[in-house]
């Protein structure tokens, strides 16, 4: 499986250190959540951080935007240094559009559904996107409760996901461990992002190896 450690439950002081950690212990994608206290209830950093983390890190930048009028902002994010911008289906007026924009930067498109977003509004962006983020909590914290009601739609995105002649990741996010993930991967994801399992354990390494061998 593809590992993207979330950078929201990681120690704010030490944010190079803790790149550094997981990219050495086998991450494949940095996952950096973007949150405008708007979108979410919380508010996080901006592309600044974003920008003075790249030139220490290899790792994919892989940046969750969790804002309202993410139109305004992802060019900001790619300059910085992104490589894949994923969106909130929830807070576009023109999602087949702002892919758009976003793949005519030359970096991948995500869509990014809340639990209780159906799929029906991203049917067709299919042809368009790179990856769908299906939300397993309700965004704008790290640490919640898996929710497991979100299974049935990784599944049934699977089946679509598999009709299309190109590749459409399946990435899930919020309430990743060892214990949700096998669920996860097994209706059809291949990206976990898991914050709170990767940093609050004592060392980064051990879950991170556990995600990559499912
Ligand atoms: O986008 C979000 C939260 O809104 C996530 O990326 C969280 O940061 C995941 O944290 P854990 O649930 O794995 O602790
Ligand atoms: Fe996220």
């Amino acid at each position: 499986m593809i590992v993207a450690p979330s950078l929201l439950s990681a120690d704010f002081a030490t944010l190079k250190q803790q790149v550094a950690a997981v990219e050495k212990a086998g991450a494949d994608y940095l996952h950096l959540d973007i949150m405008d206290g708007h979108f979410v209830p919380n508010i996080t950093f901006g592309a600044q951080l974003v920008r003075d983390l790249r030139p220490h890190s290899k790792l994919i930048f892989d940046v969750h935007l969790m804002v309202e009028h993410p139109d305004e902002y992802f060019a900001d994010f790619c300059r910085a240094g992104a490589d894949i911008i994923t969106v909130h289906v929830e807070a576009c007026n023109h999602l087949h559009r702002t892919v758009q924009n976003i793949k005519q930067l030359g970096i991948k498109a995500g869509v990014a559904l809340n639990p209780a977003t159906p799929l029906s509004g991203i049917h067709y962006v299919l042809d368009e996107v790179d990856m769908v983020l299906l939300m397993t909590v309700n965004p704008g914290f790290g640490g919640q409760k898996f929710i497991d009601a979100v299974m049935p739609k990784v599944e049934r995105l699977k089946q679509l996901t598999a009709n299309l002649e190109r590749n459409v990741d399946i990435q899930v996010d919020g309430g990743i461990n060892e214990n949700t993930a096998p669920g996860a991967v097994a209706a059809g994801a291949n990206i976990l992002v898991a914050g709170s399992f990767v940093f609050g354990a004592e060392e980064v390494s051990k879950p991170i190896e556990i995600l990559r061998q499912l």
